[in-house]
């Protein structure tokens, strides 16, 4: 069982979570605890999210999804209410269905978020989709507790190197289809896929209002392809300028841009086609691909989860996640 045995082993791999999760195990119980723990910041929020504990736990394992067809394993944000904000228990489920994947029968696997369907009286085709977030990052009260003050930020900043090591070391060809904007952590790893195929609805930014926590992860962007990003990764990073799908393509992050109408077939047409590839050389492809960037992510991603560690400037950044979770309550 994942909280028994003990905890002095070295530090296990990055796919090897029986030890990884015996390691974290206590910590993980304290984080759990914690979260479930976590009541609103304003008496407005209180009613609403009382019902942490049990029912939390229970509800957040169905925040991700995982499912394989057609050579084709994918991993689902569902947590539409929160705009699919990463909890922590989010992050585990997504190193686990990682590691999963990494040795399942699965060609590809694809990241995505759950489509739902609603029925309005117009056939514009944005009336089909439902307006949600690919993923709006890290949920912002994964660090900070019910008193409005940071806690546990070395845990989330091992967690979050953890995390991004996962999609850094993943074997296979790795594809996120993003159908609405996506934030933060959500934006850092598109640099990690294979490729992103983004609908013409999609943004990405880092700052949307001014809790943003990364402190440096296009540092990921500078490293993983040529130095030309340089500028305009500043200007999101520093200013929290929001790129458009075709800005972001013009800059390398996104591989493709189509129109929301067609979006979801002809994106998922072209998976089904790739993933009737010959995943071993696809396999070995990657590796050659990746081998020389590799040790660099990795190194960067260290000094980036340290610095937010150690150089967080933590009254601001408690600041302003107090404003940003207060906000409904001063409406
Ligand atoms: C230890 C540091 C680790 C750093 C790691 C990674 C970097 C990051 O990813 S930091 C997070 C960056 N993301 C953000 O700053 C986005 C924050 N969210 C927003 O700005 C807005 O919610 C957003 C513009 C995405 C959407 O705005 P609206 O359309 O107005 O919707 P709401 O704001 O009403 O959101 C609905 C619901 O979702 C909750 N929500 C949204 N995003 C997050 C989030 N990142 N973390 C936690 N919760 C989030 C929001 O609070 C609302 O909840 P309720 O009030 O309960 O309805």
């Amino acid at each position: 069982m994942a909280t028994e045995g003990p905890c002095n082993m070295p530090k296990p791999g990055v796919f090897d979570f029986g030890n990884k999760a015996k390691q974290d195990a206590r910590k993980e119980t304290a984080r759990q605890n914690h979260v479930a723990r976590l009541s609103s910041l304003s008496s407005s929020k209180a009613s609403s999210q009382g019902k942490h504990g049990a029912d939390e736990k229970a509800q957040e394992s169905k925040n991700i999804l995982v499912s394989s067809e057609d050579g084709i394993t994918k991993i689902t944000f569902n947590r539409p209410a929160k705009k699919n904000a990463i909890s922590l228990q989010m992050y585990f489920d997504i190193m686990l269905a990682l590691k999963n994947a990494s040795t399942d029968n699965s060609v590809i696997t694809v990241f995505t978020v759950l489509l739902r369907r609603i029925s309005v009286m117009c056939h514009h085709p944005w009336s089909r989709r439902t307006g949600d977030y690919y993923s709006s990052g890290n949920d912002l009260k994964n660090s900070i507790n019910d008193a409005g003050e940071i806690q546990d930020i070395a845990i989330s900043a091992k967690r979050l190197r953890e995390f991004v090591d996962c999609f850094i070391d993943f074997p296979k060809p790795l594809v996120a289809v993003v159908n609405g904007p996506a934030v933060g952590i959500a934006v850092t790893l598109l640099g990690l896929f294979d490729a992103v195929y983004a609908s013409d609805r999609c943004n990405v930014s880092y700052s949307i209002h001014p809790s943003r926590s990364d402190l440096g992860s296009l540092l990921f962007l500078y490293v993983s392809k040529d130095n030309g990003l340089r500028q305009e990764a500043a200007e999101m990073l520093l200013f929290g300028k929001k790129l458009t799908a075709r800005e972001a393509w013009a800059q390398g992050l996104v591989t493709e841009v189509f129109p929301e109408s067609t979006f979801e077939t002809e994106v998922w047409t072209r998976l089904k086609t790739y993933a009737k590839l010959p995943p071993n050389a696809m396999r070995v492809s990657k590796e050659l691909i990746r081998k020389h960037e590799k040790q660099k992510l990795h190194t960067v991603n260290a000094e980036e989860c340290a610095a937010i560690r150690e150089r967080l400037p933590i009254e601001e950044y408690t600041n302003a996640l107090r404003n940003f979770l207060s906000r409904k309550a001063k409406l």
